[in-house]
């Protein structure tokens, strides 16, 4: 049974005091569902409506407060406040009534106001019977229509609750598919990272793209290579029981301040193109970073390199862990999607996770300086190709110390003097 006991729903726990807020003002939308279904957030994201003076609301508490404050759509009258452990984002009423403003907006479970000085709910549309069926019900297919980005939401949000689709609302889904391309990308970028890293993501996944809303976006792909995007999770469980190191490295994101970690670029890489050119402007038309569509395409490039693991010789590892390091753990997850078995994929785990590991961590046992002192070498490139030739010595066991490096490189130079 539903009640009002959830977190977002107690006045109790907002940031700022009820008092701030004129009489009519509910709040609407994800706080209100997750209230209703006791979904614990560590952050508390909530939407209020006002009949009127919605920005003005919005700055008198951010002042009062100490918060911060955007006036995010000036037009529409929506501000935003920021508090340390949660955003409330304060916006004029759409329409001359709350009814009507519920009635614009994308599911029925989204579209339930809780006014919280009479502490009721406002459920129009039977949006808590869905969330007690537990099912995405469209408003209308005019309001998917009207914003296409509530397509691909549909899916995430199925996916993050737990809930189906209602076969009238996928039959939509379907129908309007094609109006996802039109979205802005940097919209469809965000909701489709939420789906890429969610834990139970990969179906829902799957599924938009069978029911033709990505295809817009990931024309190259196919059927076979989406169906393998859950094979993924398997994977990432597989592995993690075998080194529970892994898990971590799994989960951290591939650059410092970008969603994209190393189970979601899997997943992603799943749905571009195979071919390098046609992968990259795909990457670039959805406005990824430069520095993810660089991960995605170094993973591309090194994919065949690792579906013959035994076959790499010492040199080769040291050059592959040289160039991938920071994509390892994607390699890993795609080799044994693509049918390479753990066993031979398992020395190159064991080098990855030891940070002692000489051919993934070389620590260099003498610098390019020291090499041009000892044998009166010129600067250049050639300094380069020595110090990595040494390294290598080093990997295979056949230089140990700083002199026998100097020795190696003079042998090693011997045949090209005249
Ligand atoms: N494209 C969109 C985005 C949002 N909304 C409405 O605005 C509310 C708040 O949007 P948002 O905070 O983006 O999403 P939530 O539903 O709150 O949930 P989540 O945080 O999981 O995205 C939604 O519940 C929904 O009523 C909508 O109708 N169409």
């Amino acid at each position: 049974m539903l009640d009002l006991t959830g977190a977002a729903l107690s006045p109790e726990t907002w940031p700022f005091g009820l008092e701030w807020l004129p009489e009519d003002t509910c709040l609407v939308g994800g706080a209100v569902r997750d209230g209703l279904l006791k979904r614990q957030r560590d952050y508390l994201d909530l939407d209020f409506v006002l009949p009127e003076k919605a920005v003005e609301t919005a700055r008198q508490i951010a002042r009062f407060y100490q918060a911060g404050f955007v006036v995010l759509d000036a037009g529409r009258q929506i501000a935003r406040v920021v508090f340390e452990k949660a955003t409330a984002d304060f916006a004029q009423q759409e329409g001359e009534t709350l009814h009507i403003d519920l009635k614009r907006r994308d599911f029925t479970i989204n579209a339930i106001a809780y006014n919280p000085f009479t502490r009721r709910l406002i459920d129009p549309l039977d949006g808590c019977q869905d969330l007690q069926r537990q099912l995405i019900r469209m408003v209308s297919a005019e309001n998917l229509a009207d914003d296409p980005l509530r397509l691909l939401r549909a899916y995430r949000q199925a996916s993050q609750l737990g809930f189906t689709l209602d076969r009238e609302t996928q039959e939509t889904l379907i129908a309007l598919a094609p109006k996802l391309r039109q979205v802005a990308a940097e919209r469809v970028r965000m909701e489709l990272g939420y789906l890429l890293n969610l834990r139970s993501g990969s179906e829902a996944l799957e599924r938009a793209w069978k029911d033709g809303v990505l295809t817009g976006w990931f024309p190259h792909t196919c059927v076979e290579r989406v169906k393998r995007v859950h094979q993924v999770d398997e994977m990432v469980q597989e592995f993690g029981d075998r080194w529970p190191q892994l898990w971590e490295h799994f989960n951290r994101p591939i650059l410092a301040s970008q969603p994209t970690n190393g189970i979601s670029l899997a997943k992603l890489i799943l749905f571009i193109a195979p071919e390098i050119e046609k992968a990259e402007a795909e990457l670039k038309a959805l406005k990824l970073s430069r520095a993810e569509i660089r991960a995605a395409i170094a993973v591309l490039q090194r994919l065949p390199d690792i579906l013959h693991p035994e076959q790499m010789s010492l040199r080769d590892q040291y050059f592959f862990f040289h160039a991938i390091r920071p994509i390892f753990p994607t390699l890993m997850l795609l080799a044994r999607v693509k049918g390479v078995a753990l066993e031979a994929i398992a020395p190159l785990c064991d080098r990855y996770l030891n940070p002692h590991d000489p051919v993934v961590y070389p620590q260099p046992l003498l610098t390019g300086n020291t090499l041009i002192e000892a044998l009166n070498l010129p600067k250049g490139k050639l300094i380069g190709t020595l110090l990595t030739e040494i390294q290598i010595a080093q990997i295979e066991g056949k230089v140990t110390t700083e002199a026998e490096a100097i020795a190696f490189a003079q042998r090693w130079l011997k045949p090209t003097k005249p």
